[in-house]
């Protein structure tokens, strides 16, 4: 750089800092005013409250007076306007407070074609207009910021929601502003410059998500501002910056369709809840609501309270055989959803299963004569409307019931033996008056039968005498009537066995993943449960880990959503999926020009050095290509024991330590995760042992078992016994998940002989250590 350009960058700088100070000065200004805002309507407030009381006062025990009534309602609006309109001034005081530290980080210089002058806007976190309603800072999802994270300068184009627009970029321009000063700005060519995200990639990890708005790069942007696709269908490679995309699209979406979209109408299925918690800031930073969030096993396991699910790592764990795995193959496939389909079709004639009606112990209503009112009905119901029709018979039957109950002798008795306290509990009044003693003993009868029958009237409404398990297990046994089973690698016996698997857990009141999904659908089917119709937008994080059953039923229980998946097909551990199967399954659900499918190929995460090791534990995986951040070769401890082994990871974990890295052990199982967490224990070194996904995140060393590690990342991370027979062949997908959660630094420990998953890894990969 010549002297004088150094002189003019000096210049320029100061130029930018003045025009910084100039919207912060502006900024602080209308943080002013909204404070007075938020004064005033809190004083307003307190006054419609204390107005609210006096109203209270006023009224004279149980009556209210049609006055009262209209004043109590005009006040709640007014308490409802207030309070909106302070929720509101609340809000953009937090986005202001944030702006004021940082109120922009990019510089545009263009000229829209037609137009006859030059234009500059700045983009920051959000919007800023002065007095005047002028632009002093664009949201960085203006239509206008597109050009930041996508173009070159010369010629770009962006879309408004009125079409195309063109223009001529001059200049595009960084900011790294800290706490109101420019620390430095580069002039890019190209979308966002390598050096800026060098800046931001080098820092530390933290047990919340960041937000990556100042560096979002081209690929990213095409996620996050698709709006056409109803299923965008993302492959990317271990942090190639999915889930940061995915934020950063609900941020822009609810920007996009503000009064119209809500964050209560975006879901979020995310792969545990550590993962939940590990994102829940970023919105929020961004001055956003959080979208509802979380894992498909508590979106089902919640309708079914009295059963428990396979955990996490039961799931895991299960050993799986050749029978098995066929069976899981074909349970989770869409053809057996279309099966299960099918045969609640057949269920409108019959063979739908029903419970007795019980009362005080004895059959009030048996299940053949449900069946036989269910039937009753004819070809114009379909099972939902069906359902409905039998349910308001058997409430007239439970009334009559009621009729010829209130006459029975039972209750005569239980009249007879009522003392006083009780006969006031039942009256409505404490005073209430009775022509004769025989309207007061009907009045008594009446409600004593009421409360008997209280119970039978819930079972009927609740639609407990629908023997959804009994009609489940039919299904599962007409399954090798309707399919083919030899053909798909299964026998009679193998299904035999798995159905009576199913009934062993049920009763006691435990249910498989596998049955968990068909379990629900075939209920829904049944009932004519309709699909959250209100949902807009689903995202479905790790894909991968998925059944094209359990995408079907999503599809189904939000059919008008728009669907983002994203994954990694390299990092199927649960399904070990190895191919583009789960993609053209997704596909298949939705029409071929709705979708569309975008791969991310470059990792941000991690360094080149140890992109290149973790790539080379796949034998046949998806692209991926490092982003040039240099650091250290991954190191690979062999010893011959575990106490050996305990040792070099503790002298790693003092390595670490003093480079000021967080260090997350990661260990195949959670056996193996406790064990380890023990040793290290006994030997006075501090960690933390995340056992479950309900945990948090904690901050110093952590030790965890890898399906827990799904999505997470951290400074370093050790690999904790990586020895030879430790992985089956088929776990190269698992391996390479635990490796790619290392940012800076990746060591591995192995026992006796290195992994054979690890061994196909080139040495030039990595350095040995004893
Ligand atoms: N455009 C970007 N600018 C700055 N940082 C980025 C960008 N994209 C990704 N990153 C960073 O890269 C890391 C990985 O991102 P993220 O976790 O979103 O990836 P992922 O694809 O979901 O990963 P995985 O599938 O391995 O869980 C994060 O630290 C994220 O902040």
């Amino acid at each position: 750089m010549t002297d004088k350009s150094k002189i003019n960058e000096l210049d320029e700088k100061k130029i930018e800092q003045a025009h910084l100070d100039d919207v912060v000065e502006k900024i602080k200004k209308s943080e002013d005013q909204l404070q007075e805002h938020m004064n005033v309507a809190e004083e307003d407030l307190k006054v419609i409250n204390n107005a609210f009381d006096d109203i209270h006062l006023g009224m004279d025990g149980d009556s209210i007076s049609m006055d009262a009534a209209l004043s109590i309602h005009q006040q709640q609006q007014m308490l409802d306007e207030r309070n909106n309109s302070w929720q509101q001034s609340k809000q953009r005081y937090g986005i202001l407070k944030k702006l004021e530290k940082n109120p922009f980080f990019a510089r545009l210089d263009f000229q829209e074609k037609g137009e006859p002058r030059e234009e500059t806007v700045y983009i920051g976190l959000s919007s800023f207009t002065d007095k005047n309603d002028h632009f002093l800072v664009y949201d960085w999802r203006a239509p206008i910021s597109s050009i930041y994270y996508d173009g070159k300068l010369g010629k770009v184009t962006y879309m408004t929601p009125d079409g195309e627009q063109e223009v001529n970029l001059f200049l595009k321009r960084q900011f790294l502003v800290e706490d109101g000063k420019i620390k430095a700005y580069f002039d890019t060519q190209e979308t966002i410059g390598d050096q800026m995200l060098l800046e931001v990639l080098d820092g530390k990890s933290s047990t919340h998500m960041k937000g990556i708005v100042k560096t979002i790069q081209k690929e990213q942007n095409k996620i996050i501002r698709d709006t056409t696709s109803k299923l965008l269908f993302v492959q990317g490679a271990a942090g190639s910056g999915k889930t940061s995309a995915i934020l950063q699209r609900i941020a822009y979406l609810l920007y996009r369709y503000r009064g119209t979209l809500t964050s209560s109408q975006v879901v979020m299925f995310s792969p545990n809840s550590l993962f939940n918690d590990y994102i829940k800031d970023v919105l929020p930073e961004m001055g956003e609501q959080n979208m509802v969030q979380m894992t498909y096993k508590q979106f089902l396991a919640r309708r079914l309270p009295n059963l428990s699910v396979e955990s996490l790592s039961q799931q895991f764990e299960t050993v799986v055989d050749t029978a098995n795995k066929n069976i899981s193959k074909f349970v989770s496939d869409i053809e057996f959803f279309n099966i299960l389909t099918n045969y609640s079709k057949l269920l409108d004639q019959s063979g739908m299963a029903f419970k007795n009606i019980k009362f005080q112990g004895k059959v009030f209503i048996p299940k053949e004569k449900i069946q036989e009112i269910y039937y009753s009905y004819g070809p114009q119901y379909n099972l939902g409307n069906r359902l409905d029709a039998t349910v308001d018979r058997l409430i007239k039957m439970l009334h009559r019931k009621m009729g010829a109950e209130m006459r029975s002798n039972w209750v005569s008795e239980r009249i007879e033996n009522l003392d006083k306290e009780q006969l006031q509990a039942l009256y409505n009044a404490a005073d209430q008056e009775f022509k004769n003693g025989d309207e007061e003993k009907k009045f008594l009868a009446r409600k004593i039968v009421a409360v008997t029958m209280q119970g039978v009237y819930k079972y009927i409404k609740h639609l407990r005498f629908l023997n959804v398990a009994g009609n489940y297990l039919n299904f599962l046994k007409a399954v090798p009537k309707i399919v083919d089973l030899e053909q798909r690698g299964i026998t009679k016996e193998q299904w035999e066995e798995y159905t009576t698997n199913f009934v062993k857990s049920f009763n006691s009141k435990q249910i498989s993943m596998n049955n968990l999904s068909p379990y629900l659908y075939l209920y829904d089917l049944v009932t004519g449960k309709h699909g959250e119709l209100d949902m807009k937008f689903v995202f479905i994080d790790e894909i991968q880990d998925y059944t094209p059953f359990q995408l079907a039923y999503m599809k189904y229980k939000f059919p008008r959503a728009r669907y983002t998946m994203l994954g990694d097909l390299n990092q199927s551990i649960f399904t070990k999926k190895n191919s583009q199967t789960l993609l053209s399954e997704a596909q298949s659900l939705f029409e071929a020009d709705e979708t569309r499918v975008v791969q991310l190929v470059h990792s941000y995460r991690s360094t080149k050095q140890i992109t290149d090791f973790t790539k080379a534990i796949l034998t046949n995986g998806q692209k991926i290509e490092p982003f040039n951040r240099e650091g250290d070769l991954p190191n690979l401890f062999m010893a011959d024991s575990e106490s050996e082994s305990l040792k070099q990871v503790m002298t790693q974990l003092k390595v670490n330590d003093k480079r000021k890295f967080t260090t997350a052990i990661i260990a195949k199982t959670l056996e193996d995760a406790d064990h380890l967490h023990e040793l290290l224990e006994e030997k006075g070194v501090k960690s933390t042992l995340i056992r479950s996904e309900n945990q948090r995140l904690a901050t110093g060393t952590i030790v965890l078992p890898s399906f827990l590690a799904k999505g997470l990342e951290f400074d370093a991370v050790i690999m904790w016994d990586a020895s030879k027979d430790k992985f089956d062949e088929d776990e190269q997908q698992l391996v390479y998940t635990i490796a790619s959660r290392a940012m800076h630094k990746l060591t591995i420990a192995s026992i006796g002989e290195l992994s054979q998953l690890l061994q196909r890894v080139p040495e030039k990969f990595y350095t040995r250590e004893k």
